[in-house]
């Protein structure tokens, strides 16, 4: 979800919904899945169950790309992961910095998932003077100080955030004044951004308590069976 002070259109690009854009990334991954198989063409409702969608959405979402698929052979699979790439922006590399190198920054900075979806990890920093120049996945920490400079040389657009939370309004401001436009926060605070500034939130602990809110409802649901288990003490509407 993306948080901040900007009011943005329900639309990005050529007039493609935001919703769209969200499950790009889902088809791309069963779609690299596929290729990786050498399977030429896959049919909507193949895709759709690969990627956990409603296989209508998919070709609604499709047809905003311009693809339409060929009746009765399907999507050609390598020409749909160049359109959706060419889309997402992946077809160029995109240099990240990540600001906080403790055990999540760490962690972020050893996952090769980035380096293999074109994110390249420009500099890892971090304000603790004690770990300038430790190496965390081969890469040596740099000091906050050199935030400004590591920005403008590696022409980097998209900042990652793993500060604790009350330092991370404060790294915002310095990423976005050095000139970055895309935040990746994971600190558990919301962020203020100038307009044009986009920010991504992760909150594992969110998606947890969602799990433990339906966890709660299957315990509730189980509380009105009978002691055998298979009526139910409220009979359903
Ligand atoms: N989104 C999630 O699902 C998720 C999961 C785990 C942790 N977190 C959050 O990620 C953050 C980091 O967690 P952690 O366990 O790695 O903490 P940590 O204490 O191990 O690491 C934090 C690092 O940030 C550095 N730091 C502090 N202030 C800074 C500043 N102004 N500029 C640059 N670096 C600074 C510290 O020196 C430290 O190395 C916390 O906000 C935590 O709540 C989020």
């Amino acid at each position: 979800m993306a948080t901040g002070r900007s009011h943005r259109p329900a639309t990005r690009g050529r007039g493609i919904p935001e919703a769209t854009v969200a499950r790009l990334p889902l088809y791309l991954r069963a779609l690299t899945a596929l290729s990786e198989r050498s399977v030429p063409t896959v049919s909507s409702e193949e895709l759709a169950a690969a990627a956990g969608v409603n296989s209508a959405k998919l070709r609604k979402d499709f047809s905003y790309l311009g693809s339409y698929g060929t009746r009765g052979v399907g999507y050609d699979v390598e020409y749909l992961v160049y359109q959706i790439s060419r889309e997402l922006g992946l077809t160029q590399d995109w240099p990240v910095v990540i600001v906080g190198i403790g055990n999540l920054g760490a962690a972020l900075a050893n996952y090769g998932g980035f380096a293999s979806r074109g994110f390249r990890v420009a500099a890892l920093l971090d304000a603790d003077a004690g770990l300038a120049g430790r190496l965390v996945a081969g890469l040596p920490v740099r000091h906050i100080d050199e935030l400004e400079s590591i920005v403008a040389d590696n022409q980097v657009s998209i900042g990652v955030i793993a500060t604790p939370a009350g330092a991370a309004q404060e790294v915002t401001d310095r990423l976005v004044a050095a000139g970055v436009t895309s935040i990746l926060n994971f600190a558990p605070t919301v962020l203020s951004v100038p307009d044009g500034v986009d920010v991504r939130k992760v909150d594992l602990s969110i998606e947890l308590q969602i799990l433990a809110f339906h966890e709660q409802r299957k315990a509730g649901e189980d509380d009105r069976q009978e002691p055998d288990g298979d009526v139910p003490a409220v009979m359903p509407a």
